[in-house]
């Protein structure tokens, strides 16, 4: 997916690799040397391994056997390697599960689901979602319907085809792409999104159900609400655990936290004002990041065990890639996977989970506004 505007200055520079590098990795080997035919003699670690969250599905150990100067030994070296959760492949599941159902729902009330999406301006990283989006809708049997508004229309124009899309029975869902052109003021034209096509799940009414204690939102946003299917998808337990969010942004990083607080976890907001975001993300079982800093999260802030769901999508300079960058996430995946228990990757972690969550919701809504169940 080509993500990015032509614009240089939007590409950061990498430095997660440089040799110049503060960053404190936790060391993850421990050794061990067996006497056979007997068992372990010997045991040293180098740090103590906790496991917040373990999950017997997922073996995280790598053993390498090596041979020792005694016949009679053997060196057991185990590096920890977290279990990569596949956001692609579990997209792909619920693709295949949303399809079923709106053919199932086609055949018994002959309603197909629709999405609406509005996209203003010439961003070419916009206009590639917005084309993923489609794709992903012709591939379930969603029918989309594309209004494109040039940079320099006015908010008027834009509400405007909210409100034709807010009275169309054939549309079940409404995403304004963002963001938006600085001329525009986001909150009213969110706020002119009905309720019930809210699928972006962005109008304040929603985020405020989403807030409060048994109250429901209508739709719960696309990416925060994927990053909890990935845990509920590996079994990976939520209740009680300590979850940091980095980040709060009203598209992620706030409903994130809300979403982990309905699932019992005990959550803490870090942000661009936190000070010691280091220390405290290390107190974290389950992180969530969400900022657009490139590997910003090191190794050292990861606590042995922890799961990591990465949200950040950020291009970084790299002239062996045809198209001169590479996604990274805000996670320094390749220090964070040899302490966490299981982390997403960047691509194929979070993003594609986005689109999944966005037909999910479409479909929910058709079902909804349809009585269908
Ligand atoms: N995978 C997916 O489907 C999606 C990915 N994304 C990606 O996720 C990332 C975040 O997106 P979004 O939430 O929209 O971004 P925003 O820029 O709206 O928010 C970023 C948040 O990160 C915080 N932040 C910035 N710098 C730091 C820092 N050094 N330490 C701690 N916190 C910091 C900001 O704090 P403050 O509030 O104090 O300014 C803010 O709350 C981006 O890379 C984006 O591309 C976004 C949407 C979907
Ligand atoms: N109203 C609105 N709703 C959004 O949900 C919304 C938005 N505006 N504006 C932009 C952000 C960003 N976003 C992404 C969706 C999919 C991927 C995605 O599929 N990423 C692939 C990238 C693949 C590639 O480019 O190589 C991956 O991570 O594997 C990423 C980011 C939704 N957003």
């Amino acid at each position: 997916m080509a993500l990015m505007e032509t614009a240089a200055s939007m590409i950061f520079t990498d430095y997660s690799s440089s040799s110049s590098s503060t960053a404190r990795l936790l060391h993850f080997t421990s050794s061990r040397v067996q006497k056979f035919p007997n068992t372990i003699s010997h045991f040293r670690r180098s740090n103590t391994l906790k496991f917040g969250i373990s999950n017997p599905k997922f073996p995280r150990t790598i053993i390498t056997y090596c041979s020792s100067a005694s016949p009679s030994a053997v060196q057991v070296t185990e590096e920890a390697s977290a279990t990569i959760i596949d956001g692609k492949r579990v997209a792909k599941d619920i693709r295949e599960e949303v399809a079923v159902e709106i053919s199932r729902m086609k055949d018994k009330i002959g309603i197909v689901p629709g999405l609406a999406v509005i996209l203003v301006g010439d961003r070419k990283d916009s206009a590639t979602y917005v084309r993923n989006k489609k794709k992903a809708c012709d591939s379930v049997g969603i029918n989309s319907y594309e209004v494109r508004l040039a940079e320099d229309s006015t908010e008027e124009e834009v509400v405007n085809h909210i409100s034709k899309f807010n009275d169309d029975p054939s549309v079940h869902g409404i995403l304004v792409q963002l963001p938006l052109p600085r001329h525009m003021d986001e909150e009213k034209i969110l706020d002119a999104v009905c309720i019930e096509k809210d699928v972006d799940g962005f109008h304040p009414e929603n985020m405020g159900r989403l807030a409060m204690r048994g109250r429901e939102p209508s739709f719960v946003p696309c990416t925060p609400k994927g990053c909890i299917e990935l845990l509920h998808r590996y079994d990976i337990p939520i209740k009680g655990k300590r979850a940091v969010v980095i980040g709060r942004s009203n598209i992620v990083g706030t409903p994130a936290a809300f979403l982990l607080q309905r699932e019992d976890a005990t959550v803490t907001v870090v942000h661009s004002r936190t000070e010691n975001a280091e220390e405290i993300t290390r107190e974290a079982d389950i992180i969530i990041s969400a900022v657009g800093q490139p590997n910003m999260v090191r190794g050292s802030w990861v606590k042995p065990g922890a799961v990591i769901i990465d949200v950040g999508i950020n291009p970084v300079e790299d002239p062996d890639c045809t198209r001169g960058y590479r996604l990274v996430g805000d996670i320094c995946y390749e220090e964070a996977r040899k302490v966490a228990s299981a982390i997403t990757p960047v691509p194929g972690g979070v993003g594609p989970m986005t689109i999944a969550m966005l037909l999910s919701n479409t479909l929910l809504s058709a079902k909804r506004i349809h009585n269908f169940s």
